[in-house]
């Protein structure tokens, strides 16, 4: 890996430049020091035009413009959305300033309205504001869903679940597939089977999939919005963009499917959950969750709209990401025949021609995982990671960055830097082999962030990385797949908070 260019020279002002405050917003202004500290300035940036800042100049490709604003103003710089700042950070070494050394400033969300509907004001995991609630949220996931016993315990369903994936793709050999739409479906029935699966029938289930999956893509769709209200406070309660009213319709009607099933759950009587859970190794998330409600020493309440929230949250951050890459995965690999040679040749030298996938062959296969790990590289699902939000003015690579700012970590700039990568725009999973805890997905590694990093790292690292290596494998060991007739594979890019293939890849499997 090459070294970065220095960063930007910290730059010290005294005091006495600062008999005149311009107003915040103008480039090179500064933040007024409190008394005896030495004030840094905002960072550089485009102007923008008055009141609406640099709105009118955003272009579709989001990730890519804020890309190009890098060469002119270097890997911090800010712009005015409206009446919001937005910094933007694209340098490992400072992302490693927000994410390590400043972790707990930097631990809130810079919650839009769109979310804040879709969480019904904050109840979820993701975009819950940093505190106790959820912190026993978080930990009580990650314990009870996502621990290595926990994830032994519910195995068979994602066992099941892939199995049932490849039985459909058989099903449909020789005719185009929808790659995505049959990941997106299988990771839906895990997640769902490992939240309130022990007592909801497998019809009902999939009948339940079907349904959010449409509802998903728009919540992800409404999640990404340029929302006016957003950026004008003052407008908020107008909703020009009806964004709000559209999110709230799409919440309800996703909280009745979750009505019904928690108060099946709740109507059991204790025998009843009883023999439901008899014949499993773990009771479900659902379970585990009203448990924990009833409970009075945990410090915090636990309303039933929390559960809904927390189960919105879960299947939304689940399911689209893992599709996504997944898709990229294939669309990669079909670009390039001769790392879908050597994939397949892997799979059957370490599971053998007539044998399926198991997740114990998982960690042995070590150039499918570089596969997988070069294609989180140049498409991450959520390119800027979530926005976050310091909760009082810091410096940030010498430049103050005000309480309240919007700030986003471009890990897809980072990711094709070529001062950190070489041919970064080259497919080239090589670069992954060896020195494998090196490029895991903690986040502990400033240049490699996919799942994000510090205390609000992706909260189902561990499933997604078994699941999309589990699918992967099963797809490419029984299948060889190819485009139809005079089609090419299509690697562009549409910007979103989830990051898709402009066109869905739509391949044709033909028996192994
Ligand atoms: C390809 C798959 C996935 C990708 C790329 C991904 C990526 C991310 C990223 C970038 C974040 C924000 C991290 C940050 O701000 O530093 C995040 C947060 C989160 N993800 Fe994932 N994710 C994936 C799959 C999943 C799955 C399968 C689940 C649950 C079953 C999940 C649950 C969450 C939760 C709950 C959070 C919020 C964590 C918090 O704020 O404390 N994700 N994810």
């Amino acid at each position: 890996m090459k070294k970065r260019r220095k960063m930007s020279v910290v730059r010290h002002f005294s005091r006495s430049q600062f008999s005149y405050w311009p107003f915040s917003g103008t480039d090179g202004c500064f933040v007024k020091p409190s008394k005896g500290i030495v004030a840094y300035p905002v960072p550089p940036g485009p102007r923008g035009l008055p009141i609406v800042g640099y709105l009118p100049f955003l272009r579709t490709n989001l990730h890519e413009q804020f890309t190009e604003l890098v060469h002119q103003y270097g890997p911090i710089y800010q712009l005015w959305l409206g009446q919001k700042r937005c910094v933007v950070l694209s340098s490992p070494s400072l992302t490693k300033e927000v994410v390590r050394d400043q972790d707990m400033v930097f631990s809130n969300r810079d919650m839009h309205i769109a979310a804040l509907v879709f969480t019904n004001g904050g109840l979820d995991i993701a975009w819950a504001p940093q505190g106790s609630y959820w912190r026993t949220m978080r930990k009580v996931f990650v314990r009870d869903m996502m621990s290595n016993s926990s994830l032994e315990a519910s195995y068979n369903i994602r066992k099941d679940e892939v199995l049932k994936a490849i039985r459909e793709v058989h099903s449909k050999i020789g005719t185009p597939v929808d790659i995505a739409e049959i990941n997106f479906l299988t990771e839906m029935n895990v997640i769902m089977n490992m939240l309130w699966g022990s007592t909801v029938d497998s019809q009902k289930a999939q009948g339940v999939g079907i349904e959010l999956q449409a509802v998903i893509s728009k919540i992800i769709e409404l999640l990404t919005t340029l929302n006016m209200s957003d950026f004008f406070p003052v407008i908020a309660r107008f909703d020009i963009q009806g964004v709000a009213r559209e999110m709230e319709r799409l919440r309800v009607w996703v909280e009745r499917i979750l009505d019904s099933i928690i108060d099946a759950r709740t109507k059991m009587s204790t025998s009843e959950r009883a023999e439901a859970f008899k014949n499993k190794q773990k009771k479900d998330f659902l379970q585990i969750l009203l448990e924990l409600k009833e409970q009075e020493d945990t410090g915090i309440t636990i309303t039933m709209e929390h559960i809904k929230a927390f189960f919105m949250d879960i299947v939304t951050a689940g399911t689209d990401t893992s599709a996504t890459i997944v898709e990229w995965v294939m669309a990669e690999i079909m670009h390039k025949p001769e790392v879908m040679k050597k994939v397949q040749e892997e799979l059957s030298d370490v599971i053998g021609t007539n044998n399926t996938v198991e997740e114990p062959h998982l960690p042995k296969l070590h150039y499918l995982d570089a596969v997988v790990k070069e294609t989180f590289r140049l498409h991450p699902p959520l390119p800027f990671l979530l926005p976050k939000r310091p909760d009082k003015s810091c410096i940030v690579g010498g430049y103050t960055i005000p309480k309240d700012t919007r700030v986003l970590l471009n890990v897809w700039a980072m990711q094709r830097d070529p001062e950190v990568w070489d041919s970064p725009l080259e497919f080239k999973p090589e670069r992954f082999l060896g020195e494998a805890s090196k490029w895991d997905y903690n986040g502990n590694n400033f240049q490699y962030l996919p799942f994000g990093s510090g205390r609000r790292v992706c909260a189902g690292l561990p499933l997604a990385e078994k699941m999309i290596m589990h699918f992967l494998a099963s797809l490419l060991h029984s299948f060889n797949w190819s485009l139809p007739e005079g089609e090419e594979v299509d690697l562009s890019e549409t910007f979103g908070i989830v990051m898709k293939k402009k066109t869905p890849l739509v391949a044709i499997p033909t028996q192994r």
